[in-house]
Formats: structure tokens, C-alpha cells, sequence
């Protein structure tokens, strides 16, 4: 696996030895390490490059190392900053962390004691991430992916993932809804070197075109109704990780022209604020959507789609890849039998065909919802077709198969309900069907739909 991304710290003292003493010092301790002489170069450096943590002096020349303080901090929140000085006392030690200091360094200082307070700064910025992560897995209540596969397409797919992770290059996932894009996305984080900084999702069709211009890069106050305070965007708050931006194929042409400066640049602005920032983060996208047909179509730009797509990973859909579906829903019934404080059933003989059987148009989503809910009808230690909905149960005995005893029209149907379940409009499921959308609406009517 690769290395992580070094500690990035700044120090700040007007004496040029003691820079340059704890500077050595630092980077024998793997950090990346820049110097400022005043608070000003100190503020300026802040704002050009995110630090993790900071060592400045209690006295720089004529300033107050303690007045600069809450400034470092107004500029990177989540910096940890380390106050050094000769003047150890322990009101100003309490004072120092009164304004927000997480440590405290008196002079003449020795290696041990450094390295002591990085690996503190370390401790601290895995202990967040690992937070958010848990939070995140809190909130969508999800099984542990699973990202062993017996499918030679899926396993192509996690070889390619692999691959992109250790090159720091943007990824476009694509492939129908619930097919895994969002587990994918985590996966590659988790094996790139950002894999210590934050993972930040955005979804970009739940926001409105100016509230996702300020969800990814922030707003000044008063920028608009509502913007009661200076707010960093996920950018921001990703820098050094990752951005996942699900659903790419549905922001306006102001988000995307934003989008594309940042990708060409790493520059951005918050939304009412003049100032241009910069962010380091990897993104990666993922659409449901033949974005080269958005292209065509004059609703998505060519040349953020270059930008985006540097690498592009089109993830099988759940029927494409049947030797999963056993795999995968065992696993579930695992997790959901583990949360309801009960032994996991077994799968049926049934059951097992019956799944395996079944078409899965909302992919592994779907499959996840169908044992979540026949874990809550079964009562049994064996999972039996009953327990299951009745369009599952019908699917696996009645889908019409290509070459099997089924007429022209019911296998149209059959492809038409296919496509349908992973297109957005009935546009778009019409275009690929080769007919036009009013024969598509006419079909659907004959058909019960
Ligand atoms: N390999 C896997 N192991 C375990 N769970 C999985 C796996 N792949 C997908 N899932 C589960 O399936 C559901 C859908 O996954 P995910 O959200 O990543 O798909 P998606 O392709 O991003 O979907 P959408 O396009 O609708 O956002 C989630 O609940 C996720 O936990």
C-alpha cells in the first residue's frame, strides 16, 4: 500500500535558528515543513497551503505569539497549533489553550519531546476521520462493503480501482443506480495515500444550483438569504481527501463551469467573497447517465468530462455479475440479523434460485432492501420465497429469457422495464430503446405500466 500524505507544519518564530533547529528536526520526523518569520508571513502561508499543525512563538519580535492565536485559527479551524516559549508559565500555558492551543513547548526543547507532539497532531487527525467515518456509517446504518468477488467483470472492475488509487488522478464511476458506485468510490479513497484525510460526499441533485455552488466551495456571509456566517464548502473541509460527487450528470452549467475551473486550476471562490482559494483534493465522480450523450445533447460540458474522466470505471450491473448475488445477500442477512440481536437464518434451496433468478433493476440497493425486509417477516431460522416480494418471486419464474419459449412482444417488454429501471426519464429509456418517447408512454399504457 502506499504512503500517506506527510504532516504539513509550519513554524513560526522570529529567530532564525530556532526555525531552522526545529525545522530538521521535523522533517527527520517524515513532516513537510515551511517557516515564517512574522504573523503576517505566518497568515499568508496559511492561506496558501492548508497546515496541520503549527509551532509558534509565544513572543515574534514585537507581536504576542497568543494575540496571532485566534487569527491562525480564524484562517484553518482545524489546525493544532503548539505555543513555544522560553517564558514557561503556567498562566500563559492556560492562556494559550484558553485560545484554542492544543499544546504547549517550552524552550530549550528536545527531539523526544517533537516527536512526542506530531504523533499527538497525528492521533488527533486519524482519531477525526475515523469519527467521521463511523458517523457516516451511522447514518446509512450500511454493512460492511464487501469487495471479494468471484465475478471476472467485478473483479476487472476492483482491479482497475486498485490501479487508480495509487495514481492522484480524477475517476468517473459509472453504472446504474445501486450498482456500488459510493462503495467504490470509499474503497479507492481507502487504498490512495489520502486515505488519513477526510472521505466528503456530495450529492449533487438533492441541492439547488446556488446551494451546491456553496455546499462545494463555501459562502461569504450575506452571500444570500440564509447565509448567516462566513461557511467553508466541502473542498475546503476534504482538503488533502477525497470528494465524491455522486450524480454528476445533473448540475447546471454554473456549477459545472465552477467545477471545471477547480479541476484545471485547484482555485476557487466562495460564493460572495472576492478571495481566490485553493484546495488539494482527488475527485471522484459517479453518474447513472450516458454522459456523452449529455454532451451531444448540449447539457454537459466535453471539456469538464475530460477533466473528470480521466480514468473511467464502468461498474457491472448486479445481473451482469450473478455470482455475487449469494455472497452478497448472505452477508446482508449477517448484518441485519446481527443489528436485530438474532442468530442469521439460512437461504433456502428456493430461496437461494430465487434470488439468483431475479434481474435486480435497482442492483445491490435493491437486493440489500429485500433481505433488510424479509429478515423483519421471517420469523424461521430459514429464509423462505415467501418472505419475499411478490415481483421478486415473479421475476425468477416468469422473466422472459432471450431464446426461451417467449413472444417478440413479451421480450420487449421485458428489455423496455429493464431499461426504464435505469434511465431518469422516459426520454432517455426512449432513445435507447431506438423509438420514440410518445410510442415508449403508448407501450407502457398497453403494457399496465
Ligand atoms: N460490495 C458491496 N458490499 C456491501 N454493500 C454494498 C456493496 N455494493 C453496494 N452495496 C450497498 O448497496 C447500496 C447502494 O450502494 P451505492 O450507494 O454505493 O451505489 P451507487 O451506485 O452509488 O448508487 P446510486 O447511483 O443510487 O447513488 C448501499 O446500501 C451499499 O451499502
Amino acid at each position: 500500500m502506499s504512503e500517506t500524505l506527510p504532516l504539513r507544519v509550519l513554524v513560526i518564530d522570529d529567530e532564525r535558528n530556532i526555525r531552522q533547529t526545529l525545522g530538521i528536526c521535523l522533517e527527520g520526523f517524515g513532516c513537510k515543513v515551511e517557516q515564517a518569520a512574522t504573523g503576517a508571513a505566518a497568515l499568508d502561508a496559511l492561506r496558501r497551503e492548508p497546515f496541520d499543525l503549527a509551532f509558534c512563538d509565544l513572543k515574534l519580535g514585537g507581536e504576542s505569539g497568543l494575540d496571532l492565536l485566534p487569527q491562525l485559527l480564524g484562517e484553518r479551524p482545524g489546525l493544532d497549533v503548539v505555543i513555544i516559549t522560553a517564558y514557561a508559565t503556567v498562566d500563559t500555558a492556560v492562556e494559550a489553550m484558553r485560545r484554542g492551543a492544543k499544546d504547549y513547548l517550552p524552550k530549550p526543547f528536545t527531539p523526544p519531546q517533537i516527536r512526542h507532539l506530531v504523533d499527538r497532531a497525528r492521533d488527533r487527525r486519524t482519531l477525526s476521520r475515523r469519527l467521521g467515518e463511523l458517523e457516516a456509517r451511522l447514518e446509512e446504518a450500511a454493512p460492511e462493503a464487501r469487495l471479494e468477488t468471484a465475478s471476472p467483470k467485478m473483479q476487472a472492475v476492483l482491479d482497475v480501482v486498485a490501479r487508480a488509487a495509487s495514481h492522484d488522478v480524477a475517476v468517473l464511476l459509472r453504472g446504474e443506480n445501486g450498482t456500488g458506485k459510493g462503495v467504490l468510490a470509499r474503497a479507492l479513497h481507502a487504498q490512495s495515500r489520502r486515505r488519513d484525510r477526510p472521505f466528503v460526499v456530495v450529492n449533487c441533485p438533492t441541492l439547488s444550483e446556488e446551494l451546491l455552488a456553496s455546499e462545494l466551495f463555501g459562502h461569504a456571509r450575506g452571500a444570500f438569504t440564509g447565509a448567516v456566517r462566513d461557511q467553508e464548502g466541502r473542498m475546503e473541509a476534504a482538503e488533502g481527501g477525497t470528494v465524491f460527487l455522486d450524480e454528476i450528470g445533473e448540475i447546471s452549467p454554473g456549477v459545472q463551469a465552477k467545477l471545471l475551473r477547480f479541476l484545471q486550476e485547484k482555485r476557487f471562490e466562495r460564493v460572495g467573497e472576492p478571495r481566490t482559494r485553493t484546495a488539494d483534493v482527488r475527485i471522484v465522480a459517479a453518474t447513472n447517465r450516458e454522459l456523452d450523450a449529455e454532451v451531444k445533447a448540449g447539457r454537459f460540458r466535453e471539456d469538464l468530462l475530460y477533466r473528470l474522466n480521466v480514468m473511467e470505471i464502468v461498474v457491472p450491473p448486479l445481473r451482469e455479475r450473478t455470482e455475487d448475488i449469494l455472497p452478497l445477500a448472505r452477508a446482508f442477512v449477517e448484518f441485519f440479523a446481527r443489528q436485530a440481536g438474532r442468530p442469521p437464518p439460512d437461504l433456502s434451496a428456493a430461496t437461494e434460485k430465487l434470488l439468483v433468478g431475479h434481474a435486480w433493476p435497482g442492483n445491490v440497493r435493491e437486493l440489500r432492501n429485500a433481505i433488510e425486509r424479509a429478515l423483519i417477516l421471517a420469523r424461521g431460522q430459514v429464509l423462505e420465497p415467501e418472505s419475499f416480494p411478490e415481483r421478486i418471486a415473479a421475476s425468477a419464474s416468469e422473466a422472459p429469457v432471450l431464446g426461451g419459449n417467449f413472444t417478440a412482444d413479451e421480450i420487449e417488454r421485458e428489455h423496455a422495464l429493464r431499461v426504464m429501471a435505469h434511465t431518469a426519464t422516459m426520454e432517455e429509456a426512449a432513445r435507447i430503446l431506438g423509438i420514440d418517447a410518445s410510442t415508449l408512454w403508448r407501450k407502457r399504457k398497453k403494457w399496465g405500466r
